[in-house]
């Protein structure tokens, strides 16, 4: 079993380099193709487009309602980005939302959500459920920091309460000049509980910042949102937002797949980790990735200025 995955893997490392004029496809290759072509993004308040080749667009598609987040968006989130982790077409994700604002957050509406969370009468009885159903909404932004591919927001108008919890999971966040942010959860009665506590002091590197804003549940502009870190960049209407957006993507499609996904990889993990951890984990990290055919591809297109072409991963 050992002897016939290191064949089938040894043989996957013959494929094409700058310039080259055959490429004879591996088995690991054929397989990548085989389960590319099996993977449907079909949902009910997600719309999944390829506006690009290796970029994938994931919109909030709930328009009428502000794209707040229901049942079954909890879900598909999952389902989604469980899928375009190991899609070889996918090599970076777009999230942006449709209609009139990014996301309103929670859906006050969803009578199914609430029914599920206030199930039983007993109070230890109804915190195993809690207990059971948060880290389940936890898992559906958690899993844009799981999927190796990098996730860029797009956010335009509002992004309140789940939507900062959201697009603190991703990697890279945009939004249009019009874009407010709130961290609304205190207005809720409830500590935010969805990634926002964790990820977004990390990512503004202010504290005192963070908490006045937790604490106040004030909105703030997009500018404020590009002065503290939280977004990189700031467009004057969503038209030219998803233009810098898509470009941005298909730079970034195309890199080497392994070098992208080992860098994002490499950054969580490090986040989460003291410097000399991070090195360690890199250093063996690397041990194998070093070894890619794409550090070859890559280091012979800088030599010979032509554009080096990688294999699907
Ligand atoms: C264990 C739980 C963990 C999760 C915690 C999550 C917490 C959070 O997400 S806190 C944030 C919750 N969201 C809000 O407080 C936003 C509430 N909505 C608004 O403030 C306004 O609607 C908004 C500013 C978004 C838009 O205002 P605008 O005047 O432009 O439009 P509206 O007429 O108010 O809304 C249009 C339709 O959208 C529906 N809608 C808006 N937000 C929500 C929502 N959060 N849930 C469900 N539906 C929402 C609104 O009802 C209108 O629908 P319709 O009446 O059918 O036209």
């Amino acid at each position: 079993m050992m002897f016939s995955l290191a064949r089938l893997i040894s043989k996957s490392a013959g494929s094409t380099v700058a310039g080259e004029a055959k490429h004879v496809p591996s088995k690991l290759s054929l397989m990548a193709r085989a389960m590319s072509s099996q993977v449907t993004y079909e949902f009910e308040t997600l719309n999944v487009t390829s506006p690009e080749e290796y970029v994938k667009h994931v919109e909030l598609n709930r328009p009428k309602k502000m794209n707040a987040m229901n049942t079954a968006f909890w879900t598909e989130m999952i389902d989604c980005f469980n899928k375009l982790a190991v899609d070889p077409e996918c090599r970076v994700v777009i999230l942006s939302g449709a209609g009139k604002m990014f996301t309103a957050g929670l859906d006050f509406s969803d009578n199914e959500f609430f029914k599920t969370l206030m199930e039983g009468d007993e109070v230890s009885r109804k915190a195993f459920i809690f207990r059971r159903g948060i880290p389940m909404m936890q898992e559906s932004f958690s899993v844009l920091e799981r999927c190796n591919k990098p996730v860029i927001t797009a956010m335009h108008q509002g992004c309140i309460g789940a939507g900062v919890d959201m697009s603190a999971a991703a990697d890279i966040r945009y939004c249009t000049d019009d874009a407010w942010f709130q961290i609304k959860e205190i207005e809720l009665g409830l500590a935010a509980d969805l990634g926002t506590l964790q990820r977004f002091p990390k990512i503004i590197g202010n504290d005192s910042l963070c908490r006045e804003l937790v604490y106040t549940a004030r909105k703030f502009t997009a500018e404020e949102a590009k002065d503290m870190g939280f977004v990189s960049r700031i467009f004057p209407d969503k038209e030219a937002m998803m233009a810098a957006t898509v470009e941005l993507a298909q730079t970034i499609a195309s890199k080497s797949p392994v070098a992208i996904q080992g860098s994002k990889i490499n950054m969580v993990y490090s986040r989460d980790h003291s410097v000399p951890e991070g090195l360690e984990y890199m250093a063996t990290y690397n041990s194998a990735m070093l070894q890619s055919e794409d550090t070859m591809k890559a280091v012979m297109g800088l030599m010979t200025k032509e554009t080096p072409v990688f294999a699907k991963l």
